[in-house]
């Protein structure tokens, strides 16, 4: 069966008219669904076990595919891994985004910034997967310092140490896909309420798909011209392929 999917624009419409004043969702609420989808697909993809590495690298980008990894971190530090935050820009619009850090802090996982040595945790031997928060359905190429540099990283370290994307792969375009053969593959990639068209172009030999973000009712998807997704139980992802 084709892949559902709807176009950023479409994508950033659905997440207004979720938080507008008829379905009154807050962002704090949807972050915490999405942040809670991402660390259940990290659990199913790497299950923890206390005689293997549990260390996971999340890079948190500005915006709200960022604050989606703050919140991965806090529950995958509930679910007994051991996250380790880069956050190199953080976000001042909102206190929101501080007080996702202080709760962070009172989990004692630790959140980097901008002059800290996080490339020290990309080192396969130590760490099980980079969470890549950085950039989600807003981003609009060319990428800015010092996320080119940050990627240009990951790029090198992806095929010993695996990239879960969270909603969009950092720096390739939302609707058309790899930019170019420079961008980074993730393993795991988790599209947030339904796939945006650059799902479309994963190569599912090397990237396992799945979708997360469980928060809309039948009718408000077949409004947005897709079917919902199958999910089970309460459980917060489904693999798609
Ligand atoms: N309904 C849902 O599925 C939900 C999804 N969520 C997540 O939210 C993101 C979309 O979040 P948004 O804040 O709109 O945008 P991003 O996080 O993708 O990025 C915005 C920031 O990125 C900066 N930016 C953009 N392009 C570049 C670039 N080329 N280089 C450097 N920086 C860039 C941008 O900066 P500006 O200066 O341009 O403003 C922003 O700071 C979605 O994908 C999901 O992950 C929510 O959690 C809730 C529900
Ligand atoms: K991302």
């Amino acid at each position: 069966m084709a892949l559902r999917t709807i176009s950023s624009q479409l994508a950033a419409q659905l997440d207004k008219e979720l938080m507008g004043p008829e379905v009154g969702f807050t962002l704090e609420q949807l972050m915490e669904l999405a942040g809670l989808s991402v660390a259940q697909a990290v659990v199913k993809e790497f299950p923890y076990s206390e005689s293997r590495k549990s260390q996971v690298l999340v890079i948190a980008g500005p915006g709200n595919n960022g604050g989606d990894g703050l919140v991965c971190a806090r529950h995958l530090a509930l679910s007994g891994f051991q996250p380790v935050v880069y956050y190199p820009k953080r976000t001042t619009k909102t206190p929101f985004y501080a007080q996702l850090v202080n709760q962070l802090e009172f989990f004692k996982v630790p959140v980097l910034g901008a002059g800290d040595n996080w490339a020290q945790y990309l080192d396969h031997t130590k760490t099980l997967c980079v969470v890549d928060a950085i950039f989600g359905f807003s981003f609009k190429p060319p990428v800015r310092e010092p996320f080119g540099s940050i990627l240009e990283q990951l790029r090198h370290t992806q095929h010993e140490l695996p990239i879960v994307s969270v909603d969009i792969p950092t720096g390739w375009d939302v609707d058309e896909g790899p930019a170019d053969s420079d961008c980074i593959i993730p393993s795991v990639l988790v599209s947030l309420t339904v796939p945006k068209p650059c799902a479309t172009k994963i190569d599912t030999r090397e990237t396992h798909h799945y979708v997360g973000g469980r928060f809309i009712p039948r009718d408000f998807a077949l409004k947005y011209g897709f079917e919902p997704f199958p999910y089970e139980n309460l459980d917060q992802v489904l693999r798609l392929h």
